[in-house]
């Protein structure tokens, strides 16, 4: 895991008041490893205040809010922060008109959280999506075009859903042996052994009343039978060549009958279906050797920073490059098709050509999105001729990320002919600021929607959840906090002081709690974490609803179930 404690970081107290037991409610033994990782990650804020240590992440990191100690009523005034940090004061300066062209930015461009995310969905459903066919082995990851209808009944015939004897009337049966002519396989069984009808094989036509053969599981039925008898409840009279039932036969029991699970025409999947490992199963099985499906978008990853390291430990101010080893794979984890990360350092010249020759369909720049010295972003952006669609949101951490369209004259792939960027537009651009959390909630505000439109899929129905614990928030921006999801009911979670819903009264509900080393900077609650939430200016209380994004693999993290849960 290599997500080993730090001592002197070790938040006991937090860590304390939440494992009540380091065992899951389950009783399954979460690994160690993973028990300490997120323990440490996951504190209450706010409500450990007396006798807490120091918050991991407060008060020295930019992204920690003030606190009002309630939410913030739309039209009362932000109250001066309690402890403001420096790098705070300064955003909200430039915000406030006190600097150069980013505070123009910030004032001209910078849109809500929801506006943003509606503008990235906006921008994946204006393109036009190109279906291909292709085969059963190519289709995973990708998204279907048309419904899976299908092709057969399922199953396609009467089938026994046991190995046993199929019998026809009432019983005891005359025991008859199946002889297959010409059937080699049959035949090098040999003579003296029956082994009654089996799947893939020929069946015999009908069964007379009276009568019992063997019979396999996935066998056709011969039409007149009646019900299969499972071996272990069937009494062979060998002597007499009958066979008896143990328990009373049901007409019908242990067939699967044609058609139970669908008819031919029937819709199995609808269009804009993720090609899961499930679905190719399911296709196959109805009849499909290939699939109809919008091809994954493909995405450039550009990382800005001349400070990166790509291995080894920080020295000399230059620091490991913590986005290009996760951004492809979270894009890859939502669904896209992502070259390896490209390193162009500070280099403006690097970023225009590449910009101006990517044939992907959205190329995501990580750094450089602010209005230091070598941020390149806006500039280059400007001299191409890039449309910002979103420059600047109001959101904590990430309030520089930003979503662009690139000029479709610029890029290569469409002057050369090819499929082009964007299918048949210029590429879209994300910018994701360098902050690593902050780049975090610039995929899942922007990246997420878009690439899920580019994929000819419909928006993420939002989900919510309740915070377990006050969340302070951003006088005017929306937070996005990394939470753990863990199931109600503990006897060290909601209580008494658990503001509202179902989950105060110790009902099973599911609930959310807030994890520390959550900085722009910081990735450790994030890798702790199984959702963001979103927490609306101003904060929430305990108990609060609130949207939670949930991360790509939260479901798919194999310690998920009993220790998150
Ligand atoms: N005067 C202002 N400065 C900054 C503001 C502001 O409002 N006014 N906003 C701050 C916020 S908030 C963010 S977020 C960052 C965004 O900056 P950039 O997108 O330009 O990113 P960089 O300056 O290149 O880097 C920021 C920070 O992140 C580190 N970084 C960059 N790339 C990586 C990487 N691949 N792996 C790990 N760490 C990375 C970089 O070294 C910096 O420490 O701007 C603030 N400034
Ligand atoms: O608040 Mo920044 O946007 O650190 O991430």
């Amino acid at each position: 895991m290599g997500v080993g404690p730090s001592p002197a970081a070790g938040s006991s107290s937090a860590a304390g008041s939440l494992s009540g037991s380091d065992r899951t409610r389950s009783g399954e033994r979460c690994p160690a490893s993973v028990d300490r990782a997120v323990e440490q990650a996951l504190a209450l804020v706010g409500s450990h205040s007396s006798g807490a240590p120091h918050s991991p992440d407060q008060p020295h990191s930019a992204d920690q809010p003030h606190s009002t100690g309630r939410p913030r009523p739309a039209d009362e005034p932000a109250a001066a922060p309690r402890s403001l940090p420096p790098d705070r004061d300064a955003g909200a300066a430039h915000a406030h008109g006190q600097d150069g062209h980013q505070q123009e930015h910030r004032q001209r461009h910078s849109v809500s959280w929801q506006e943003a995310r509606a503008l990235a969905i906006r921008a994946g459903q204006a393109v036009e999506v190109r279906a291909g066919r292709l085969p059963l082995d190519q289709a995973l990851g990708h998204v279907l075009a048309e419904p899976l209808v299908a092709l057969t009944d399922l199953p396609s015939f009467d089938t026994s859903a046991m190995d046993g004897w199929v019998v026809s009337g009432p019983g005891p049966w005359n025991i008859r042996e199946v002889a297959e002519a010409g059937d080699k396989k049959r035949a090098g069984a040999g003579p003296s052994r029956d082994l009654g009808i089996l799947a893939g094989r020929s069946t015999p036509a009908t069964l007379p009343d009276g009568d019992a053969v063997r019979i396999a599981t996935g066998a056709r039925i011969p039409a007149e039978a009646n019900a299969v008898i499972r071996s272990e409840h069937a009494h062979v009279d060998e002597a007499k060549g009958l066979l008896h039932a143990k328990h009373q036969v049901l007409p019908g029991q242990d067939i699967r009958p044609r058609g139970q699970e669908c008819r031919a025409g029937d819709q199995l999947m609808p269009a804009g279906a993720l090609v899961t490992p499930a679905v190719l199963g399911l296709a196959a099985a109805a009849g499909y050797d290939a699939l109809v499906v919008v091809p994954r978008p493909r995405v450039d990853v550009l990382v800005l920073g001349d400070e990166l390291l790509t291995g080894g430990l920080p020295h000399d101010g230059l620091i490991r490059d913590a986005l290009g080893p996760m951004i492809g794979p979270w894009l890859r984890a939502l669904g896209a098709e992502v070259s390896a990360p490209q390193r162009l350092g500070d280099d403006a010249a690097a970023l225009r050509r590449v910009l101006t020759t990517s044939d992907a369909d959205l190329v995501i720049t990580t750094g450089g999105t602010a209005a230091g010295p070598v941020d390149h972003v806006h500039p280059v952006l400007a001299e191409i001729g890039a449309e910002l669609l979103v420059d600047g949101v109001a959101a904590r951490p990430g309030h520089p990320m930003l979503l662009a369209r690139l000029k479709k004259e610029t890029a290569a792939a469409v002057s050369s002919g090819s499929r082009g960027g964007a299918r048949g537009g210029g590429p879209y651009l994300v910018g994701l600021p360098g902050n690593p959390l902050a780049a975090v909630s610039g995929l899942l505000t922007l990246a997420e929607p878009l690439l899920r439109g580019l994929s000819g899929r419909e928006p993420e129905a939002p989900y919510r959840a309740l915070v377990r614990d006050e969340v302070h928030g951003h006088p005017h921006d929306t937070r996005l906090v990394p939470v753990v999801h863990r199931a109600g009911g503990r006897s060290n979670g909601p209580g008494s002081g658990y503001g509202g819903g179902g989950a105060g009264t110790g009902s099973s509900a599911e609930y959310v709690v807030p994890l520390h080393y959550s900085g722009p900077a910081m990735l450790r609650g994030v890798a702790a974490a199984d959702g963001l939430a979103v927490v609306p200016p101003g904060g929430v209380r305990s108990g609060t609803e609130v949207e939670i994004l949930d991360l790509p693999w939260a479901s798919a993290m194999p310690w998920t179930e009993g220790c998150f849960t």
